[in-house]
């Protein structure tokens, strides 16, 4: 069985659009970037935080998997809003231009530590202060990295997509396939981690 190092309800849907059998055991770790740290970086120390986490507290032999996306533009990195203004804020950023998600992903399983990185270029159209304020009050932003969602009414917003959609939702799931395959996960424990129909 994969332990899912996470409390992302897509990240657990992600996971079974590929069959993968899952666990959860949500971590809390403090998300703030070092000083100087670059975004992709964050998010590499993220994953593999949320992974090491999990995995010092179930002191199991399971594999754990952890993940995190973060949105990027001019160098900046875009968490979750904290209010509104925050959310409204990020969203006038964004706005007409093309950003960076970067998604991590990282699997500790027998002692080792392995992990991938998804980078895809998201471009939204102009959000007027109209927009934002109306997305803003579907509830939808509150919880994602730079207050859109592109699963959900976030896509009336993307005007262009270059590389992983599942990565922008929070876990890329070719890189993802190729570590729990890379781990012989996949053939090793194929009924635990696998489900039936794979
Ligand atoms: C850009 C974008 C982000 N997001 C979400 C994915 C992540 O859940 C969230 C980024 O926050 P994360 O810190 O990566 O993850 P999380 O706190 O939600 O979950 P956990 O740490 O427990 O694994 O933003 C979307 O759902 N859609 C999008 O289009």
């Amino acid at each position: 069985m994969l332990v899912l190092a996470s409390a992302s309800p897509r990240r657990r849907e992600l996971l079974d659009q590929i069959g993968v059998a899952w666990q959860a055991h949500p971590v809390d770790v403090e998300e703030i970037p070092l000083a100087g740290e670059s975004p992709q970086d964050f998010a590499r120390r993220m994953a593999v935080t949320k992974a090491q986490t999990a995995h010092d507290a179930l002191a199991g032999s399971w594999p754990v998997l952890g993940a995190d996306t973060v949105v990027s533009i001019d160098g900046a990195i875009l968490g979750k809003p904290r209010d509104r203004d925050d959310a409204l804020a990020m969203l006038g950023r964004l706005s007409g231009r093309t950003h960076t998600v970067f998604s991590a992903v990282a699997l500790i399983h027998q002692g080792g530590c392995h992990q991938a990185l998804s980078t895809t270029q998201v471009r939204l159209r102009e959000l007027t202060p109209a927009d934002r304020a109306a997305y803003w009050a579907s509830g939808e932003p509150a919880d994602k990295a730079g207050a859109y969602g592109i699963q959900g009414l976030g896509a009336l917003f993307v005007a262009h997509i270059q590389g992983s959609y599942s990565g922008v939702v929070g876990l890329p799931l070719f890189e993802t396939g190729a570590l729990l395959r890379r781990c012989g996960l996949k053939s090793a424990i194929d009924h635990d981690t696998l489900k039936a129909s794979q």
